[in-house]
């Protein structure tokens, strides 16, 4: 039995939905013993085999030996998994902030300093992941929650489509969300890790100008944009080592993106921390004043 059988109320009292998806729902819990806040994703399981209703067994299973493996500050962390015969329930890190989608709903992008403290903490965490071999597949800004309100820090939360990519099995399946898959993933090549580096790029252009790149009127017309890497700058919201750096990651060969250790390396992302070095040193020199 790898998963807890015995009623999740005994252990944990069920408090209000935070969120759903297509075959989960999470609701806010607090554990008995020690009064702490978690999230309960109760995951559907697949009754009839062929229903598109639930998950098999064997993909839950995948996410929550992901989960296991994974351990970093902007990541969701699995604590515990009961199964109560019609769903599987995980017990997660409660993240209250809401979705980065949401953060960005109503805002024609967010300032170059945002976007790029933002983008750093994902790319943190996709390095985690990536020195794992394990990638994420569906990388957008509604699997990316604020912590809370206040602070600015992010958590990937959904990891129902990540993989391990190691060399020998090649994935090719139609994965992930139309507007943020990468070429191959339309293609049906092999998937690397290279692969969510695509959905890096096209993030960041959504972060800065509200706007996507690829997005058409069907998902036909979307897939065309993506294989053909049809999209431009069209405004002022994008500076030109923004540029550089997206352009640097829409890009079809996934052996020419740049890595995530590349991305960090970028200068876009370190003329960030100067910016807030200075930041700390002007507030430090104001406490003395
Ligand atoms: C929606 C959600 C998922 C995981 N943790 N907190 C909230």
């Amino acid at each position: 039995k790898q998963f807890k059988s015995e009623p999740i109320e005994m252990d944990y009292i069920i408090a209000e939905e935070i969120g759903s998806g297509q075959f989960a729902t999470v609701r806010r819990c607090i554990e008995r013993s020690s009064g702490k806040e978690f999230a309960a994703k109760f995951v559907r399981k697949k009754r009839i085999i062929g229903s598109r209703r639930g998950l098999l067994l064997e993909d839950i299973e995948r996410e929550v030996n992901i989960l296991k493996k994974l351990n970093h500050d902007n990541i969701v962390k699995l604590f515990n998994v009961y199964d109560n015969g019609n769903e599987v329930i995980l017990i997660l890190e409660l993240v209250k902030g809401g979705e980065l989608f949401d953060y960005l709903a109503g805002k024609e992008g967010l300032e170059e300093t945002q976007a790029i403290a933002f983008i750093k903490q994902i790319l943190l965490g996709l390095d985690h992941m990536h020195s794992k071999n394990i990638v994420h597949l569906d990388l957008k800004p509604e699997n990316i929650m604020l912590l809370d309100k206040e602070t600015q820090r992010l958590k990937l939360i959904d990891f129902g489509l990540s993989r391990v990519v190691n060399t020998g099995s090649d994935i090719r399946e139609i994965l992930g969300t139309p507007e943020f898959v990468a070429p191959e993933i339309i293609n049906y090549e092999p998937i690397t890790l290279a692969t969510d580096l695509w959905s890096v790029g096209v993030i960041t252009y959504n972060l800065l100008s509200g706007a996507s790149p690829f997005l058409g009127d069907t998902k036909q017309e979307t897939f065309a944009n993506i294989t053909a890497v049809d999209y431009f700058f069209d405004s002022t919201h994008f500076s030109d080592l923004a540029q550089h750096f997206i352009s640097n990651l829409l890009v079809k060969d996934g052996r020419k993106r740049l890595t995530v250790d590349q991305c960090l390396q970028h200068d876009w992302i370190k003329q960030n921390d100067s910016y807030l070095l200075s930041e700390t040193v002007i507030q430090l020199a104001n406490n003395y004043q």
